[in-house]
């Protein structure tokens, strides 16, 4: 039994064409809802039509999610997602088949780091498991960028720069060894540009240098900040206080390498690009065009990395034309002072939330466990407050890269996030600060309308579950942007949309292949989810889809 509420529209078959493309727009309103066929109606559904077990082959939900569906309910999924940059002590593939068990979402390849070869092998591994054991593992790929950073360190894994010390930055070529305290700078006009005087900041301010004296292409510096140097760490250098930064503005965005990673990711059909300093929208539509004419039929989308004042500055034009986001606290670390990034932090949040795009928040999370297996407490308060904020996604970085203990990172973040989570529905802690209207068109306005009425529905029901039947993913996102107090089941038919969906809040991506008729779509989604144990009868949902403006609330029967 079921009642819904159906908004009929002239064309109710209509699909969602995927982003950026405009949507189909209804010349009138008026005619779309009227009294009568605004309507809250009961009905029967007839008995499923097919047998459950010839279909159970053509629903698609990973083995982790599938058993902690059925071990704690719906309640407990973990709505936050997590983003795990993969490295040396992850690479292998039951390494990677470990931190897809932990509840990996999306694992990200760095293209500062390793050779294109071991990326497509990283690829092909994460491609694998997916394939083999039924995981949705999105792969994103982070692009270089063209910031000043230091050289490798000839094999070392890091070098220890103490107090006092005297080091040389050199724009020199050194042949296979690098003489002792020196360390390479990749832009040529470094040592012209740096003034006696200056502040080096190395990996976003973790070690700095003071430049006593400029000796030709070498730059002889003082540590005043002893620590960790790590091979290609980003450095920027300050003078009076604040970031000089006309030479990195001079520097494009997407450097001729970064174009040559990004053809080799399109081929390897990632599912993410993620742009390093960012600094205009404008190269995001470029970007964007350039994915167009070079491969129409990509489902990549595009995260611009707010980590650059000028992404701040232009952050809302950015995130505009971006799908996503990440805030790239390492960087933006070193060129915004420390203390204004929580507080842009949070701004580049809610920002992401009202456009409804993805956001992710990365770096030092859980730095400590690079080497510990405990977090600090502060570490576990960071944590906490993005999962407060509703981000939609965590991110490791060393900690899983090159870290000592990648799954217990991941674990961490995993029962931090459910605790939040689980806290704050306990408080009835309910998002009730209204988003914006976003949508472009009366069609797009009604699914916003749709969705939000139906996530508020569910939190007031008390619903087990909301359904979403979404062919682009768009309705999906837009309930996840609500931020429901239930999960959202999201049912899609193609793989790529199955996967991008796994970096969104609260979404539980399945494929399934569905036809646009919402009866025979809900029977079928539920002989088959009960087939499985992943529901039964009783459990209360409302579904709502892209096919047909309607919402139905109705119990599993
Ligand atoms: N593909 C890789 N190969 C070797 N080391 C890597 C790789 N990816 C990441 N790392 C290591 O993990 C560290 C943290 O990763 P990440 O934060 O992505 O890079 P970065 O520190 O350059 O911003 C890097 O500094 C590097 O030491
Ligand atoms: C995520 C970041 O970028 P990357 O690790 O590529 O420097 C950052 O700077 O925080
Ligand atoms: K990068
Ligand atoms: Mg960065």
């Amino acid at each position: 039994m079921s009642q819904s509420l159906q908004l009929l529209t002239p064309n109710p078959t209509f699909s969602f064409p995927h982003h950026p493309s405009p949507k189909p727009i209804f010349h009138s309103y008026s005619p779309i809802i009227s009294k009568s066929n605004l309507s809250l109606r009961s009905q029967h559904h007839p008995p499923p039509s097919h047998s459950a077990a010839t279909d159970l082959a053509s629903i698609e939900v990973d083995a982790v999610t599938e058993t902690e569906l059925k071990e704690n309910g719906f309640r407990s999924t973990r709505r936050t997602k997590v983003v795990c940059t993969i490295g040396p002590a992850t690479c292998g593939f039951e390494q990677l088949e470990a931190l897809a068990v932990g509840g990996m979402n999306v694992a990200r390849i760095n293209m500062c780091h390793g050779t294109r070869e071991w990326h497509k092998m990283v690829i092909e591994r994460v491609r694998r498991l997916n394939h083999e054991k039924g995981y949705a593992v999105a792969v994103m790929m982070d692009t270089e960028g063209s910031e000043i950073h230091m050289g490798d360190l000839r094999g070392a894994s890091s070098a220890k720069a103490e107090d006092g010390e005297i080091w040389t930055f050199s724009v020199r070529a050194f042949d296979s060894t690098l003489p002792e305290h020196t360390i390479n700078v990749n832009y040529e006009g470094f040592a012209e540009d740096v003034k006696v005087g200056d502040e080096l900041l190395l990996d976003g301010g973790m070690v700095r240098f003071e430049v006593i004296e400029k000796i030709g292409p070498d730059v002889k510096c003082r540590c005043t900040d002893p620590g960790l140097l790590l091979p290609r760490a980003n450095l920027t250098f300050w003078r009076n206080g604040s970031v000089v930064r006309e030479k990195n503005s001079m520097l494009p965005t997407i450097s001729s390498k970064d174009w040559l990673d990004i053809d080799f990711g399109i081929s390897e059909g990632v599912d993410f690009i993620a742009i390093s300093f960012v600094k205009t929208a404008e190269v995001i539509n470029h970007l964007r065009s350039y994915i167009e004419a070079r491969s129409p039929n990509s489902d990549v989308a595009l995260i611009a990395k707010i980590e650059s004042i000028d992404s701040v500055k232009n952050l809302e034009e950015i995130i505009q034309v971006a799908d996503g986001a990440m805030v790239a606290r390492g960087d933006l670390g070193a060129q915004i002072p420390l203390e204004q990034v929580p507080a842009t932090q949070e701004r580049i949040v809610q920002l992401c939330r009202q456009l409804n795009k993805p956001v992710i928040v990365a770096s030092q999370l859980l730095e400590s466990m690079i080497e510990y297996p405990t977090p600090t407490r502060a570490e576990v308060a960071d944590v906490s407050e993005a999962v407060r904020q509703r981000a939609d996604a965590l991110m490791l970085s060393g900690e899983s890269a090159m870290g000592q203990f990648p799954e217990k990172a991941l674990t961490v973040l995993r029962s931090v996030s459910l605790r939040i989570e689980r806290w704050w529905r306990e408080q009835k802690q309910y998002e009730t600060i209204a988003q914006p209207s976003i949508g472009t068109s009366h069609s797009e306005n009604i699914s916003e309308e749709i969705c939000n009425s139906a996530a508020k529905m569910a939190n007031i029901l008390e619903v087990d579950a909301l359904f979403v039947f979404t062919k682009t993913g768009h309705m999906a996102s837009l309930l996840s942007r609500c931020r429901p107090d239930c999960p959202i089941f999201a049912f899609t038919t193609t793989p790529s949309v199955r996967r991008r969906l796994n970096l969104q809040w609260g979404l539980i991506p399945f494929r399934l292949s569905f036809s646009d008729d919402m009866e025979t779509n809900l029977n079928k989604t539920f002989s088959l989810l009960k087939a499985r144990n992943l529901i039964k009868s009783g459990d209360l949902v409302i579904a709502v889809s892209d096919m047909m403006q309607s919402i139905q609330v109705m119990n599993v029967p």
